[in-house]
């Protein structure tokens, strides 16, 4: 892929920020160097397949889709840099990138609508603030919207996630489709793990991630948090994906999922993000 499709926000002291234009998928996040991200080995870079890592944008379905591509065509076409990075008052760096509906996304989804991802880089935080609008005057569309967050780590065995003691959570690794509850305070990964809890707190830690440091994740209008890990099975599944990366990363993804967003003509839907190194 050509060079110009990637947008860097440097905030300086080594703390940047790198999106690539397909998908507006963020596939680096350095805090004085150290990058947070995980994106694998083999991740394809074609400007067709989905970016295996970083933060890809899923939407407007999440999961499979009878219409169209898994999680949705967000991630897998070129976005507009709406606004190149400029250095705001406070010394932090901002983006604006945004999608509009083009034949490709009408063969799937007949829908005109408009995203905006406004990306800002802090000291150690990542701001994302999404918007969705319907500028349509007849027509209602309903959707998915989800970042799904590569968080890099050490060793995933050794992540602690906060914040889900109590939650109801879809088990995607039985085929029953039943719905369970959260007992533990923190929950550990140590098998294939795919999960969507439902009405999670508007914040979420995970210890032990990048340097033994914690991180926070903080959200607002993603009622629901996925918990993703393939381990050793699923990993070997993908093409686009190390048989022995499993460990190296884990995704606590945020997102409005479990319910769809009903969004009406004229009407918009907003929804943010903040990952901070602690
Ligand atoms: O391989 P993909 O399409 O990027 O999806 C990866 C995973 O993404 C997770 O969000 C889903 O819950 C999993 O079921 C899925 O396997």
């Amino acid at each position: 892929m050509a060079a110009t499709s990637v947008v860097v926000l440097d905030r300086g002291n080594n703390t940047t920020c790198t999106i690539n234009l397909h998908g507006a998928t963020v596939v680096s996040w350095r805090v004085n160097n150290q990058e947070q991200l995980f994106v694998s080995k083999q991740a394809v870079f074609d400007g067709k397949k989905a970016i295996r890592g970083g933060i890809p944008f899923v939407f407007p379905q999440f999961g499979p889709w009878n219409y169209g591509p898994q999680h949705g065509f967000a991630r897998i076409v070129r976005w507009n840099l709406e606004k190149p990075p400029e250095r705001l008052a406070s010394g932090d760096i901002e983006a604006i990138f945004s999608l509009i509906d083009s034949d490709f996304t009408r063969a799937v989804w007949s829908y005109p609508f408009q995203l905006t991802y406004r990306l800002i880089l802090r000291e150690k935080e990542l701001h994302s603030n999404i918007a969705v609008y319907n500028p349509s005057k007849e027509s209602t569309f309903s959707f998915n919207l989800l970042l799904h967050t590569y968080f890099k780590v050490p060793d995933v065995r050794r992540c602690q996630i906060t914040g889900l003691q109590g939650c109801t959570y879809l088990d995607k690794t039985t085929n029953e489709g039943a719905l369970y509850q959260e007992t533990r305070d923190v929950v550990t990964i140590g098998e294939w793990t795919d999960r969507i809890y439902q009405n999670t707190p508007h914040e979420h830690i995970i210890t032990n991630v990048v340097s033994g440091r914690k991180m926070r994740i903080q959200k607002c209008n993603f009622p629901d948090t996925v918990i993703w890990n393939p381990w050793v099975e699923h990993a070997k599944e993908m093409n686009d994906f190390g048989d022995d990366e499993y460990p190296n990363m884990v995704c606590v993804e945020s997102g409005h999922v479990s319910s769809p967003v009903i969004l009406l003509p004229g009407m918009g839907f907003e929804a943010s993000q903040i990952l901070q190194v602690m």
